[in-house]
């Protein structure tokens, strides 16, 4: 649009800060059990990374009265467009919050936003550097997990929601669609891999989940392995399996404050100008597990609240539109039943028609 300032740069996304109840319990989460790094630790705040990260964290934990998510934090290609940022969003309108270096502990100056979707997102350059510990294998667990990936967000309008991110310079990656074109869900990217920002029709404005990136199947194996010794197998909430969007092996947590974690590998890259949108449709069983167990019903109707930049809990809108999950619940690889008399016929697992 003519006359409307130019958007920042933004590279991708890099840290979320959650509200959690009781932060001994989701230390023991995140770092007993996950292996992430502590980068600092204060009588009410962790500050956590993963192996390959050397900005200050990419998941902040802050004790408080109810879990939520305080903010989306996305990292801006150089200083000088953290002004960009707040130039484009009081241009949209945006209630924006300058903050100095240190507002959140190693993170540098920034601006911090109401979007138009609801969400308080947060824009900077400048990081404390800490210790890559890429190649430091003796502290890695079997299940190391190497970096963030990217956010999860349910918002009760999926097309005007893509259609903010665009504006934003994000890429669409994969989509899901009815007949009629109605958006159930959409990919963004900056970052040359299938998403940064993944938009899921739901009530919102909520954050549906973080995902933390692992090089190999077989370390999110070894997270389900270390639940199950734990007995505390009842975080796994969907997986492990295969996802039909973005074709990553996946695993999905929820913390013991119910926040949503997925741990993601193998998706694809993304980076060139003309990187094709793939489009699976609405009734395809195998869109949200190429092969895996039915999506459970939490799955599609949990989210965890989004506080404004008061510290207020935002009041939710549903969907104007018909949802997902009564349209089909997918997610079904072993749904689809054979029918010509080759290996499956007849046999079904899920409960999907
Ligand atoms: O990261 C993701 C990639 C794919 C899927 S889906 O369940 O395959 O749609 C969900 C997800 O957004 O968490
Ligand atoms: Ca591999
Ligand atoms: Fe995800």
């Amino acid at each position: 649009m003519s006359g409307t300032p130019a958007p920042p740069d933004i590279i991708r996304a890099a840290y979320a800060e959650l509200t959690v109840t009781d932060l001994a319990a989701a230390r023991w989460f995140y770092v007993d059990v996950l292996g992430l790094v502590v980068t600092a630790e204060e009588p009410g705040a962790l500050y956590l990374r993963a192996f390959e990260e050397y900005l200050h964290h990419s998941l902040v934990l802050r004790a408080g009265e109810s879990p939520a998510l305080v903010r989306l934090g996305y990292r801006v290609r150089a200083p000088e467009q953290v002004a960009v940022a707040e130039t484009y969003f009081r241009a949209l309108g945006a209630r924006t919050e300058r903050v100095a270096a240190g507002a959140t502990r190693g993170i540098g100056e920034a601006v911090r936003v109401e979007d138009p979707l609801g969400f308080t997102v947060e824009f900077f350059y400048g990081a404390t550097h800490v210790d890559r510990f890429t190649q430091a294998y003796h502290l890695h667990g079997a299940n190391a997990i190497a970096r963030i990936d990217h956010f999860n967000v349910l918002v009760p309008d999926v097309r005007a929601a893509t259609a903010y991110y665009r504006d934003l310079g994000f890429g669409v990656s994969e989509k899901i669609e009815d007949d009629e074109e109605h958006l159930y869900a959409a990919w963004l990217y900056r970052k040359p891999t299938v998403h940064d920002i993944a938009l899921t029709g739901g009530d919102g404005p909520r954050l549906h989940h973080v995902a933390f990136a692992a090089n190999e199947r077989h370390q999110i194996l070894h997270t389900c392995d270390v639940l199950g010794s734990l007995r505390a197998e009842q975080h796994i909430e969907r997986g492990p399996g295969r996802h039909g969007v973005s074709n990553a092996f996946y695993l999905y947590l929820r913390d013991p404050d119910g926040h949503r974690i997925e741990i993601y590998t193998s998706d694809y890259y993304t980076g060139d100008p003309d990187n094709p949108t793939v489009r699976w449709d609405v009734h395809d069983n195998r869109r949200r597990s190429f092969w895996g167990h039915e999506v459970v019903p939490s799955w599609y109707s949990e989210g965890s609240t989004v506080l404004d930049l008061n510290g207020r809990p935002r009041p939710l809108t549903a969907p104007t539109e018909q949802r997902e999950a009564s349209v089909t619940i997918g997610a079904d690889g072993f749904g689809e039943v054979a029918s010509d008399g080759g290996p499956g016929t007849g046999f079904k697992l899920g409960h999907q028609s």
